[in-house]
């Protein structure tokens, strides 16, 4: 069976676009309201989601993220709800390919056996867990493709012989990480990201995703040219950290998904 990430992007190929690639903290502020989010995302133009897995010890992450965190994790909101939440949103007739978000440690702490037997048939096509580097992942990996998920690798500017490594066992694509530090919206990128972005390009025939600190459509334009997919989290999150007030009120939650949708549009035109 085609893994919809896969149809995704060859879609996108076609059409000569590139993949909006949204990321969510689920749980922020509930996890009924972001299923409502993620079907926002899809009617704003968001081509595929990473569903994030709130994390006590997010060390890869900046100030906003750390904050959805907290927010999903005082309802102790687990791996299990968001992996739920995903099959909530596909009932819900949400299509685009999900990809679920996770630091190693929610994993190992659920079981990895446990883990990919409950994430297998929940409409989740693609896996990335920043914090398990290429070498200790043969056995997620292999679990992984055993359940028809990608598994997704992030390669840094500072990855170097490694990114031919990690680019041969790639699946689904290659997520290059745009600056060093942690995630946030930023002004400048990594000086030689054109050459890293170039570098990984010539490293495998798998689409091309970048990510961190993109929140503005002249960056996501400008990331268009050499990559097949551009990531937003920290712009998105601080968004819906934003709407919260109208988000807690059934009066004005509406109103809040559509200050939502219309920055994700923003960025997608
Ligand atoms: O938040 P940013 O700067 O837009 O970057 C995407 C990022 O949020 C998402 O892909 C992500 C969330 N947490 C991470 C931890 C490591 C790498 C990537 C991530």
């Amino acid at each position: 069976m085609t893994n919809r990430i896969d149809a995704a992007f060859e879609r996108l190929r076609q059409e000569g676009g590139t993949a909006l690639i949204p990321f969510l903290t689920i749980g922020d502020p509930d996890v009924a309201t972001s299923v409502e989010i993620i079907k926002v995302l899809e009617q704003a133009g968001a081509d595929m989601v990473e569903l994030g897995v709130p994390y006590s010890d997010p060390l890869a992450d900046g100030p906003v993220i750390q904050r959805a965190s907290e927010r999903a994790l005082k309802h102790r909101v687990t791996i299990e709800d968001v992996i739920h939440a995903a099959s909530d949103a596909r009932e819900q007739g949400v299509q685009m390919p999900f990809i679920l978000f996770t630091y190693f440690n929610p994993v190992l702490q659920y079981g990895l056996e446990r883990f990919f037997k409950l994430v297998v048939d929940k409409g989740i096509s693609g896996l990335i867990i920043p914090d398990l580097p290429i070498e200790e992942d043969e056995e997620v990996r292999a679990m992984s493709a055993q359940a028809g998920i990608h598994l997704i690798p992030l390669v840094a500017p500072t990855s170097n012989d490694r990114v031919k490594r990690i680019a041969a066992k790639a699946q689904g694509f290659v997520y290059c990480v745009s600056s060093l530090g942690v995630t946030g919206v930023r002004s400048d990128f990594h000086q030689a990201i054109d050459e890293f972005l170039q570098t990984v390009r010539e490293a495998t025939t798998l689409p091309v995703g970048v990510g961190f600190g993109i929140s503005s459509r002249e960056q996501v334009e400008r990331f268009s040219k050499q990559a097949d997919g551009v990531i937003v989290g920290s712009a998105i999150v601080r968004k819906i950290e934003e709407a919260l007030p109208l988000l807690g009120n059934a009066d004005t939650k509406l109103e809040g998904l559509e200050q939502i949708r219309d920055f994700v549009a923003g960025l997608k035109a």
